[in-house]
């Protein structure tokens, strides 16, 4: 039943940020299904509300059954009210979940209402692959609650040698459409799609999700610390949020890019001895991007914004389409460095291998990152 609920959320999960998406099964002790549902948009209903919903819009009454979900129900009032009282009355009289919600606010009080109020109980290991797979779900969500800031996963389209543009800089199109749909895919569970302005000007992007269905467009984040991306560019369109990071104040091209739409903040980076960089300060780029609530940042740039990211620390995760090409000379993934020794390398760990039309999906998450 939890795998079930587990596609339920997963269901969710392009429509609900900056709320996790939960899935929930209710169901009798031999297994009859009475309700299902899983968290829509932000201010609607969570999974809990909406499985609720659905048993009584088939009539069944949930008296005694159990309800399955993938994460602690809620105990407070948020935009919507607590989804334990919500179970309660409805009569449930036991609740399986796959996790505690890992955020402090929440953090066990959800188990703690439900016990109180005479209802069953059951936790999964942490370890229980069912576990993981529903904390691998809301990530960004329990990033967020947890560091205060997001989980970053950058995606690369590279040919087999690991090359991402030719020297003159053309990059379309090294992965097949199979794999850029699968690209936006991913874009599309993300709050947030964050690319620099070099990428901006040599590819003018629309870093939208067009190739496949979405409830919902993610943000799009540019680092740029001159201001000059043209108020023209691809990426304005009509109802998305654009944020713009800059280094230094330009009260001209902020009020030609604020009409055209987007908000520009200033984050200068430092040097240890306080001297600017000339560079946005990434780190708190990302921890403002934490406080707008942005859950997960998907990182579409080119190797020099990609290399300040990993040489910083930032990324959490990798996204790497391998196209069947050799392009020889070009850009790599992310410039840093150079290492002098190999134990100064990002160590990663692979957590899957898949392929996508004629080209592969590598994802592989930086060592002990998810353990937060
Ligand atoms: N195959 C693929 O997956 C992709 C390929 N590309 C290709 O990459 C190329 C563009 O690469 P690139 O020029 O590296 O573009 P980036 O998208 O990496 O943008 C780099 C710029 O970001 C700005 N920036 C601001 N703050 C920082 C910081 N702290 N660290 C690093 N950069 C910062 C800098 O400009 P400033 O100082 O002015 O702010 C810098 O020049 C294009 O050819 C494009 O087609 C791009 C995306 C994906
Ligand atoms: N070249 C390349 C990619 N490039 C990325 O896609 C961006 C263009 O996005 P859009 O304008 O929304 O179509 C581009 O700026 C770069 O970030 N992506 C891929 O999946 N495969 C590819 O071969």
């Amino acid at each position: 039943m939890i795998e079930d609920a587990l596609q339920l959320a997963a269901q969710g999960r392009t429509l609900s940020p900056p709320n996790p998406s939960v899935g929930c099964i209710i169901a009798t002790a031999d297994g009859t299904v009475l309700g299902q549902g899983h968290t829509q948009q932000a201010g609607g209903p969570h999974g809990e509300v909406m499985a609720l919903r659905d048993a009584a819009a088939r009539g069944h009454s949930v008296v005694g059954a159990t309800a399955y979900v993938t994460l602690e129900p809620c105990s407070h009032h948020g935009r919507t009210g607590p989804c334990c009282d919500a179970l309660v009355a409805a009569g449930i009289g036991k609740v399986v979940a796959a996790m505690a919600d890992p955020n402090p606010l929440v953090a066990g009080q959800g188990f703690a209402r439900l016990r109180a109020a005479g209802v069953e109980v059951e936790v999964l290991a942490p370890t229980d692959p069912q576990a993981l797979a529903a904390r691998a779900l809301n990530i960004g969500f329990f990033s967020r609650m947890v560091r205060k800031t997001p989980w970053v996963r950058m995606k690369v389209a590279a040919s087999l040698d690991g090359k991402t543009a030719l020297p003159n800089g053309v990059s379309q199109w090294i992965t097949s459409p199979a794999a850029r749909a699968d690209g936006h895919a991913w874009r599309a569970r993300a709050s947030a799609v964050l690319t620099g302005i070099g990428t901006v000007l040599q590819d003018q992007p629309r870093l939208d999700v067009r190739l496949v269905p979405t409830p919902r467009q993610p943000h799009v984040v540019v680092v740029d610390s001159g201001l000059q991306t043209p108020p023209n560019a691809s990426l304005f369109i009509a109802g998305r949020a654009v944020y713009i990071y800059a280094a230094a104040q330009n009260a001209e091209k902020q009020r030609a890019l604020e009409a055209a739409g987007a908000t520009v903040i200033y984050c200068p980076g430092h040097h240890a001895d306080g001297t600017p960089t000339g560079k946005v300060d990434l780190a708190a780029l990302l921890r403002d991007l934490g406080q707008r609530e942005i859950n997960e940042v998907h990182v579409e740039a080119g190797h020099k914004l990609n290399g300040s990211l990993v040489r910083e620390g930032l990324v959490d995760e990798f996204l790497v389409y391998l196209a069947p090409l050799l392009m020889g000379q070009g850009s790599g993934m992310a410039d840093f460095g150079p290492l002098t020794e190999l134990s100064g390398a990002t160590a990663l760990q692979f957590t899957s291998i898949e392929q996508v039309g004629p080209d592969l999906r590598v994802l592989a998450q930086v060592q002990g990152r998810d353990q937060f």
